[in-house]
């Protein structure tokens, strides 16, 4: 069970801790929605845990309790000193100092990942990189159970044709369905976030599709200026992240399906970016 919000006010007081907002600290205190990512994991004994930031230990420590193996990764130094005093001599836990966005998988060995779970109540700051930083792996994870701040989460499931829709849209849905989630409130957390909160839930393709860095950097120069026509952003990466001739085309691609290089990038569907993937791949001595 979690601590309840007195109680992990009086620990962080206790530790001489004040929560840091740069680094998200927002400690889960609501223990239906601990059950709730496990749950939805489907957490079982033997099963290889990534968490990002594990805080206090509520997740780790509800995740080491069925007996799953957990690698956890978490930045703040004396956080991290007091879950090696309260959660070291548990079997199963490796833990990691440092960054998540140079760890995302917190040290788990590669040839571990796609057998591999995550389970995280995410610093929001970090989410975008960390999730880029996840989807550019060698090996996906299988199944993740990510809290993130309700706006990233609408972003990362947003449909084309909307606002929200993005280069970060694109690359999570070509590898993950996103499978019912939930809304959590802010009394779940010790101290209160002043943002909304979602339980995203991410289940890997059959045939995850992941794109290279090369496709990523067009798809996100694409973006960056998302009121532009196709055709005019195009020219602009041609030549530099685009290999010569790969915009024309695409184009024509895009033009068999009934986009004109009028379109705006927002408005092209998930399985055309992926197209682009064929197009940007160098000879090797070009690169
Ligand atoms: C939202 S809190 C979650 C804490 C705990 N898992 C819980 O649910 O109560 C985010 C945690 O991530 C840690 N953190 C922030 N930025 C980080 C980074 N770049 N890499 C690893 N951990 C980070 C924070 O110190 C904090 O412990």
């Amino acid at each position: 069970m979690p601590l309840s919000y007195t109680a992990t006010r009086d620990l962080l007081a206790q530790l001489g801790h004040n929560p840091k907002r740069f680094l998200g600290q927002n400690f889960l205190v609501d223990g239906n929605i601990v059950r709730k990512s496990l749950e939805l994991a489907q957490v079982a004994s033997g099963d290889r845990v990534v968490e990002v930031g594990p805080g206090l230990g509520t997740l780790t420590r509800a995740l080491l309790a069925t007996g799953a193996e957990v690698w956890a990764v978490e930045k703040d130094r004396r956080l991290c000193e007091h879950l090696r005093e309260t959660l070291g001599a548990l079997p199963g836990l490796h833990l990691m100092e440092g960054d998540a966005v140079e760890h995302p998988l917190a040290g788990l060995p590669e040839e571990l990942a796609a057998t591999a779970k995550i389970v995280a109540n995410l610093p929001y700051a970090i989410s975008t990189p960390w999730m880029v930083g996840v989807l550019s792996g060698l090996a996906l994870p299988k199944r993740a159970v990510l809290m993130l701040q309700l706006e990233a989460a609408e972003r990362y499931a947003a449909q084309p044709g909307t606002k929200a829709f993005g280069a970060v849209s694109i690359f999570l849905q070509s590898a993950y369905e996103i499978a019912p989630g939930h809304r959590v409130a802010g009394t779940c957390f010790y101290p209160r976030p002043d943002v909304d909160s979602y339980l995203l839930h991410l289940v890997r393709r059959e045939r995850p599709f992941v794109f290279s860095t090369e496709t990523q950097a067009v798809i996100r120069a694409c973006f960056q200026q998302r009121r532009k026509q196709l055709g005019s952003l195009l020219r602009g990466v041609s030549g530099g992240p685009l290999p010569q001739n790969a915009a024309a085309n695409w184009l024509d691609e895009l033009a068999a399906a009934g986009f004109s290089p009028k379109t705006r990038p927002e408005a092209v569907p998930i399985s055309l970016w992926q197209k682009l993937e064929a197009h940007c791949i160098r000879p090797l001595e070009t690169r």
